[in-house]
Parts: C-alpha cells; sequence; structure tokens
C-alpha cells in the first residue's frame, strides 16, 4: 500500500502587525514576514532558523492556523487548507510547556487522550501506554509533571510531555516552537532524535522552529529556511545553504556549522544580495527572476542573486543543472 503524507506548501505569506507605543499616538504598522513561500514534506524535519525577531514564532502560528495574515495561500496536498480539517490532522506545540503540574505523565496523557480520541477506554489506555514508550518515559510514567515551583520531572521529559499532549491523535501533521529551547545539548538531541523517528516512521510531515542547533541535530534536517526580518534568504538542503554561503564568498570556517555560520553571516548574506540586486540592475541583459516551477530547470545565465531566490524552490539536483558560473567570477 502506498504510505500517505502531507505535503504543506505556503506562498506568499504577508504578516503586519500594528504596535502601540505610549508616546506615540498612532498604531505603528510592523512588518513580521514579508513574501514568505515554503514546502515541508511528509517523512522529513523543515526547521525554521534565524535570529531572534526574525518572525519564525510568528510563521509557525500562522501555519498552525493560530493567526491569520493579511496575505497568504496555504495548500495541503496541493489543496486549499481548510482550517477545521487541518486541525484535525495536526498538533502544534507551542514554546512554553502548559501542562498541569499536578498531574503525572501518564494522567495528562490520559486527559488528552480522552479530549482528543472517542476511543473504548481499554483501547485508550493502551495507547497512552504505547505513546509513553515510544516518547521514552516510562520511567516517569507515574511520576507529576511538576514547573518551576513544584518539583516534578526534568525539562527535556517535560518537553517530551508537551509533544505527546500534541501526538496522542497521531496528527500528520506536527508544528513545533522551539521544542528544545532551555535544553542542554544532549536532551535536544535526544528530542530532535525522537521528532526524526517521528517523521520518517509515521509519514509525519515535522516543521519546527530552532535556535542555534548543535552539528548533530542540523545532520537531522531534510530542510532549513533560513529567516531575517521576516524575509527568507534559504530554503533548501543543509549541504546547498554551504554552496550558497560558498557562492558568496563566505566560506564556512572548521568546527562550525553552517546554520551558526548562517545566522552569524546574516548581514553579509544581505549585502550580497543587495550588491547583486545593484548588479543586476545595471546588466539589462539579464532576464528579471522568475520562480521555477517543479520540474522546470534555467538555461543561460543567472545572476547569484538569482541563484539565491532560486534555492528557495530548487534542489541540489537542479541547481548543477544549467547555470552558467562563469560569468560570476569574470
Ligand atoms: N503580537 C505582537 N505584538 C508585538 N510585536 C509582535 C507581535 N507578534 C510578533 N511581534 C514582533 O514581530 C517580530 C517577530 O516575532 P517572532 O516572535 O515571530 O520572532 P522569533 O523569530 O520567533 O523570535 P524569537 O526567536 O526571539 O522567539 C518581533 O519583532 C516581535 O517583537
Amino acid at each position: 500500500m502506498k504510505k500517505k503524507g502531507c505535503e504543506i506548501e505556503a506562498v506568499g505569506i504577508n504578516y503586519t502587525i500594528h504596535t502601540h507605543k505610549r508616546e506615540q499616538q498612532e498604531n505603528v504598522p510592523k512588518v513580521v514576514l514579508k513574501d514568505v513561500n515554503l514546502r515541508a514534506k511528509p517523512w522529513e524535519i523543515l526547521a525554521i532558523v534565524g535570529p531572534s525577531g526574525a518572525g519564525k514564532s510568528s510563521l509557525l502560528e500562522i501555519l498552525a492556523g493560530k493567526v491569520t495574515p493579511q496575505s497568504a495561500s496555504v495548500y495541503v496536498n496541493h489543496k486549499p487548507l481548510d482550517k477545521a480539517q487541518f486541525k484535525k490532522i495536526s498538533g502544534y506545540v507551542t514554546q512554553k510547556d502548559t501542562l498541569f503540574p499536578l498531574l503525572t505523565v501518564e494522567e495528562t496523557l490520559t486527559f488528552s487522550a480522552k479530549l482528543r480520541l472517542r476511543l473504548p477506554s481499554t483501547e485508550l489506555n493502551s495507547r497512552v501506554k504505547s505513546l509513553i514508550q515510544e516518547l521514552g518515559l516510562s520511567h516517569v510514567a507515574g511520576v507529576r509533571v511538576g514547573d518551576d515551583r513544584v518539583r516534578g520531572i526534568s525539562g527535556g521529559e517535560r518537553r517530551r510531555v508537551s509533544i505527546g499532549v500534541e501526538v496522542i491523535h497521531e496528527p500528520k501533521v506536527l508544528i513545533l516552537d522551539e521544542p528544545t529551547s532551555g535544553l542542554d545539548s544532549i536532551s535536544a538531541l535526544q528530542i530532535i532524535d525522537m521528532l526524526k523517528a517521528m517523521a520518517e516512521t509515521q509519514d509525519r510531515t515535522i516543521i519546527l522552529s530552532i535556535h542555534q542547533p548543535g552539528f548533530r541535530i542540523v545532520k537531522l534536517f531534510n530542510s532549513i529556511l533560513l529567516l531575517a526580518n521576516g524575509s527568507v534568504l534559504h530554503h533548501g538542503s543543509v549541504d546547498l545553504l554551504t554552496v550558497n554561503l560558498g557562492l558568496m564568498g563566505l566560506v564556512l570556517p572548521t568546527h562550525v556549522n553552517v546554520v551558526e555560520f548562517a545566522i552569524e553571516s546574516i548581514e553579509a548574506i544581505k549585502q550580497a544580495h543587495s550588491m547583486q540586486q545593484e548588479t543586476q540592475s545595471q546588466l539589462p541583459s539579464i532576464p528579471p527572476y522568475k520562480r521555477l516551477e517543479e520540474g522546470e530547470t534555467r538555461t543561460g545565465r543567472c545572476t547569484l542573486q538569482q541563484l539565491f531566490q532560486q534555492s528557495k524552490v530548487m534542489d541540489e539536483e537542479s541547481i548543477y543543472a544549467e547555470i552558467d558560473f562563469q560569468d560570476w567570477f569574470h
């Protein structure tokens, strides 16, 4: 039987908020997201990265249907998103754990199961037990969750419980805001490892945001979306990010992972973009950038800026296909 999954595609997300500052009479508009496009595939992890304030949480909130932007077209398996339907097939784990501190791990998941599933109690209990095992929480099943004031399970275990609450109904899409925030590197890796297994074994599409992922975590991501000031600077594989940075003259230092390096180099990337835009405007022979469609390839010349934009929709195979690299170096 063919495996089923959910491909998510978002096109043209624009989101502006109006903030009110005490000293100002009027609301001040702030662009949070600007023309954001993304694609997330089943069995894969798409990681949204970028400096603080880049718009990561806002983007996830929009994808999870919690916030409505001014414009966006979201498709699930090439069909326009139906919010009510999407709620049933997705889970959204917020950055902060919102759990009842006095309930045990098992009670917490049972409570969530009763709310979300209409199953006879024996089936419900067995679902909870198998999920506890999958989450690696068997050793603390009977321990209360706790919080900052009430001693309970560890921070990493609490994150797992939060994920468990959102996957009890076996959603095809899982959206997580900073699932590793506040965790040590080992616990963070264990969480991403668990999510990777959830993506690969359960046909799940995982979209998460993350701050400063370590080397071993970065290796587990299938795709990266680099955001800065609400704009996408890269959308594609980790290897493609390394290639693109290299083309901009940004050579990855040894012992620094590419995501960390890209975030540190945001200003240089933006500068390279604007230099390319300038060059482009002075070269009328270069055709204006046109977004490539699936399966379409481009022939002839291409500026660095165009290449970088193309990386939002192309994968490694096609990027090397028919681009004349010589132009950039002469
Ligand atoms: N409801 C809001 N009110 C005021 N400002 C907001 C609101 N929502 C988003 N913003 C602003 O929009 C920008 C993006 O915020 P967002 O939380 O999405 O960024 P982020 O990349 O997730 O940041 P962090 O990594 O620090 O969590 C920030 O400048 C933030 O202050």
